[in-house]
């Protein structure tokens, strides 16, 4: 089986987040993601994960404020100071929590223009932070209307024109499934280029297990290619976290 991450935006929403850290442990994992941890002081974040025994492998730039916020403003042009500002923001956090990814969000746009603002907003912040790994995610716009990265091909071309080691792709099974209706096909095509996997099952976004996404088939295959990444567990738990953990063991 592959390393299973718990997303403690997603899990274990019963318990306060400081509290979550602990759950997430007794329950087996060895490493979680925080989609946007600027709500709480990143040394008490990270106290809990060394206590803990954790690994910290996600957050996400740019920090919304607390009641949300769009999510993102890598491709949107006339915003790269902006963008810069929340960038260098995410990087002060992290010095703290050490991720091992940042997923740089893109925001609502389309477009060329969108999609040259994103490679060079992407660029600096690969050159601004050189040791940092990053990561850019397709996300279907039934969930995030007119989200700018919406697709495999353009994530593909955006990694190339980029250009640069520590910028890879995070693939996201329940996105893949609504993008394209084939998980594992489009795990084929792109996965090479992946450093970061998140799962849920379809179309309810519960627990990666029974729904239309075969994921005995996709964790089969990750094993099979060994993928030496976190698979990480972003869904909204049925009824608790803890009833629906069976898929990881
Ligand atoms: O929505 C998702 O799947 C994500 O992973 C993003 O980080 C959005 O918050
Ligand atoms: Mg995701």
């Amino acid at each position: 089986m592959p390393k299973f991450c718990a997303n403690l935006t997603w899990l274990f929403r019963e318990r306060p987040l400081m509290d979550r850290f602990r759950a997430a442990a007794e329950a087996g994992f060895e490493a979680v993601e925080v989609l946007f941890p600027y709500d709480a002081p990143a040394q008490d974040m990270r106290d809990q994960m060394i206590w803990n025994g954790l690994t910290f492998v996600l957050m996400n730039c740019p920090p919304p404020n607390a009641t949300g916020g769009p999510q993102g403003f890598a491709a949107i042009p006339g915003l790269e100071d902006r963008f810069r500002r929340d960038f260098d923001r995410t990087l002060r956090f992290a010095q703290v929590l050490k991720p091992r990814h940042i997923h740089v969000m893109a925001g609502v746009a389309e477009g060329a223009e969108a999609e040259a603002t994103f490679v060079q907003n992407l660029k600096w912040a690969a050159a601004h932070a050189p040791k940092q790994s990053l990561t850019i995610e397709p996300i279907n716009r039934h969930d995030m209307p007119g989200y700018f990265l919406a697709d495999y091909d353009t994530a593909a071309r955006v990694l190339d024109a980029v250009a640069a080691p520590n910028l890879s792709l995070q693939f996201d099974a329940y996105h893949a499934h609504r993008i394209t209706g084939d998980v594992v096909g489009s795990w084929a095509a792109y996965g090479d280029r992946a450093v970061h996997v998140q799962v849920a099952g379809f179309p309810g976004r519960h627990e990666p297990a029974g729904g239309e996404i075969d994921y005995t088939i996709f964790f089969a295959r990750l094993d099979a290619e060994g993928y030496g990444g976190w698979v990480s567990g972003e869904y909204a738990p049925a009824t608790s976290t803890e009833a629906g953990l069976d898929w990881m063991r």
